[in-house]
């Protein structure tokens, strides 16, 4: 399946996060084929801290061996891209304080994806509270819960700069996800594709964020946690609409 059928999918599509620093690459290839049979639609691979060896092209393969689903690179900077993969999120930082964010590691690492030849799926990145480690690194002014209203400014400003696709993030592991109102009010807004991520770590939620609007919800830690994948992974499944 190539990213083209994935968006044509009407339903919310699942994204399994894959940090390729907490596993080795047999370990990964056992999380993508129990992702896959627990019905996940495609791979992200990125991680906000590096903290082993780089073994980002070795996760890479472990994936394109195990399943043919796309597999997207969600890169901390210019060192997380791979010509292994399918496709990138080109992402915008936009509520980052710190200009390497919105611009420079997108300067870093255009020329490197062109050479990579991989499919560009142009993103504004928007961290909502708490925003965990990402928020932190990313120097973000996290958007507060309590304001729809600025993420959906936010979530415009990116879709008239020409970004297909709208990514909004709680940070990894956060004890909450995005709330619901504010996928809701951004959805209603936008036309660009909507992806929510961060937090998301049972069927409540995976479905409270389906029914708000999310067109894809990413979950990163409920897969690296979870002893059963593939039931983790067909769990969220039943509950998205
Ligand atoms: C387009 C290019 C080349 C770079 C974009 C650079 C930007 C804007 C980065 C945003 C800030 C950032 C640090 C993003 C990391 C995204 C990511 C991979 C998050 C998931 O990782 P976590 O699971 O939170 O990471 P840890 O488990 O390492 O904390
Ligand atoms: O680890 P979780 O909480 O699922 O977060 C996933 C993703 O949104 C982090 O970038
Ligand atoms: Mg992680």
């Amino acid at each position: 399946m190539n990213i083209e059928e994935l968006l044509d999918k009407e339903k919310t599509q699942h994204l399994s996060l894959i940090d390729p620093d907490e596993q080795s690459p047999s370990k990964v290839k056992e999380i993508a084929s129990e992702a896959e049979k627990g019905g996940t639609d495609a791979f992200m691979v990125g991680g906000s801290l590096v903290k082993g060896e780089s073994i980002l092209d070795k996760t890479v393969e472990a994936i394109k061996k195990t399943t043919e689903l796309p597999v997207i690179l969600f890169p901390q900077d210019h060192s997380g891209l791979t010509p292994k993969a399918d496709a990138v999120f080109f992402m915008s930082l936009l509520n980052s304080r710190e200009s390497m964010y919105t611009t420079g590691f997108q300067m870093r690492g255009a020329p490197l994806i062109k050479k990579f030849d991989l499919e560009v799926l142009p993103m504004a990145y928007l961290i909502v509270e708490p925003g965990g480690t990402v928020g932190y690194i990313g120097d973000a002014k996290e958007i507060p819960r309590e304001k729809p209203e600025i993420a959906v400014a936010y979530s415009l400003a990116g879709q008239y700069m020409g970004m297909d696709y709208i990514y909004l993030e709680a940070g990894s592991g956060a004890n909450k996800p995005v709330p619901p109102k504010m996928v809701k009010a951004v959805k209603e807004n936008i036309d660009a594709n909507l992806i929510v991520g961060g937090g998301i770590r049972n069927p409540k939620h995976a479905k409270a964020i389906s029914k708000a609007g999310a067109d894809f919800i990413v979950t990163g830690t409920a897969i690296e946690t979870k002893d059963n994948i593939k039931d983790a992974v067909s769990s969220f499944k039943e509950r998205i609409c």
